[in-house]
C-alpha cells in the first residue's frame, strides 16, 4: 500500500490541531456524543452548528478537558492548554466581580486563584481588556453591564489565558448585529495572531464566515466541511427536521 512520506505525514499533522476518532461522551446516564471522527484545522476559524440539545457544547467541554470521553481518541496536537469560554448564561452575573477581576481570572491558570499577578501578567489583562474595547468599562460589575459588554468581557478572559487554541460557547447569542459583527472580524483577526478558534454558534451568518465547519445531530456528526459546501438548504433542513 501507498505509504505517506514522514514530511507529508508531518505537514498534514501540523494543519490539524485537534483530531478525534470514534469520541463518545456525555454526562452521567446520558451519552450525548455517538462515534465521532473529525478535525479542527490548525489556524482557522472552526463553527459547531446543530439544533438545540445536538451536543455541541458537550463537544466543546471535551475540546476542552473539561468533560472526560468515554470512548474514542482525541489528540491535541500542540502543547498549550486551550482557553474555554462558556456559554454566557453559565456564568454567575451575581457574582460581585469587577470586569477586571473577571478578565484577571483569565491568568489563574498560570498564577493560582486569588494569588498576586505579576507585572507581565496585568500587561496582558490590559492587552486583552483593550483588544476588547472595554478598557474603560474595567472598574465596573460584570452583572451591571449589557448583554454584549459582558460577552466581551468573557471573551477577554479567554484571550488572557494566551492559549493558542480558543474555545466559545455561543459568543453571539443575545446580541445585535453589530456586536455580532464585530466578533466575528474579532475571531479572523486572532487567527492571524496565531489562534485557532472553535466557536459553538446557531448564528448561521457566522458560521459562514468561518473556515470550517462540525454539523451536529442528535450528538452525531451530520458532516464537516467548508461552511459553503456543507451548509446548503437541504442539508439544513435535513438536520433541522424533527427526528
Ligand atoms: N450537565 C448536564 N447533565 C446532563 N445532561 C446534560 C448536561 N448538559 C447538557 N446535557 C444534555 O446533553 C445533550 C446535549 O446538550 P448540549 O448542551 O451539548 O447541546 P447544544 O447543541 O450545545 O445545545 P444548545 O444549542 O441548546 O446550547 C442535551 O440532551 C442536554 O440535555
Amino acid at each position: 500500500m501507498f505509504k505517506k512520506s514522514s514530511s507529508l505525514a508531518q505537514a498534514e499533522d501540523e494543519a490539524i490541531r485537534v483530531r478525534f476518532t470514534g469520541l463518545c461522551a456525555g454526562y452521567p446516564g446520558r451519552p450525548v456524543l455517538h462515534q465521532l471522527d473529525g478535525d479542527i484545522p490548525a489556524l482557522a476559524t472552526t463553527a459547531l452548528v446543530g439544533p438545540n440539545g445536538s451536543g455541541k457544547s458537550t463537544l466543546l467541554g471535551v475540546l476542552a478537558g473539561v468533560i472526560q470521553p468515554t470512548a474514542g481518541e482525541l489528540h491535541r496536537h500542540g502543547d498549550r492548554p486551550p482557553a474555554f469560554v462558556p456559554q454566557r448564561g453559565a456564568v454567575g452575573d451575581a457574582l460581585p466581580l469587577t470586569v477586571r477581576q473577571t478578565v484577571e481570572m483569565g491568568r489563574w491558570g498560570e498564577r493560582g486563584p486569588w494569588r498576586r499577578l505579576t507585572r507581565q501578567d496585568r500587561v496582558t489583562v490590559d492587552r486583552a481588556m483593550d483588544r476588547l474595547g472595554i478598557g474603560d468599562l474595567a472598574t465596573r460589575q460584570l452583572g451591571e453591564l449589557s448583554g454584549g459588554q459582558r460577552q466581551r468581557a468573557l471573551i477577554a478572559q479567554g484571550l488572557a489565558q494566551e492559549s493558542d487554541l480558543l474555545l466559545l460557547d455561543e459568543p453571539t447569542t443575545g446580541l445585535d448585529p453589530e456586536a455580532r459583527g464585530w466578533i466575528a472580524a474579532l475571531l479572523t483577526e486572532l487567527v492571524v495572531d496565531g489562534v485557532t478558534v472553535v466557536h459553538a454558534t446557531h448564528d448561521l451568518e457566522a458560521a459562514r464566515s468561518a473556515d470550517a465547519c462540525l454539523l451536529l445531530r442528535d450528538g452525531r456528526l451530520a458532516g464537516q466541511g467548508h461552511p459553503e459546501h456543507l451548509l446548503t438548504a437541504s442539508t439544513l433542513a435535513h438536520v433541522w427536521q424533527p427526528a
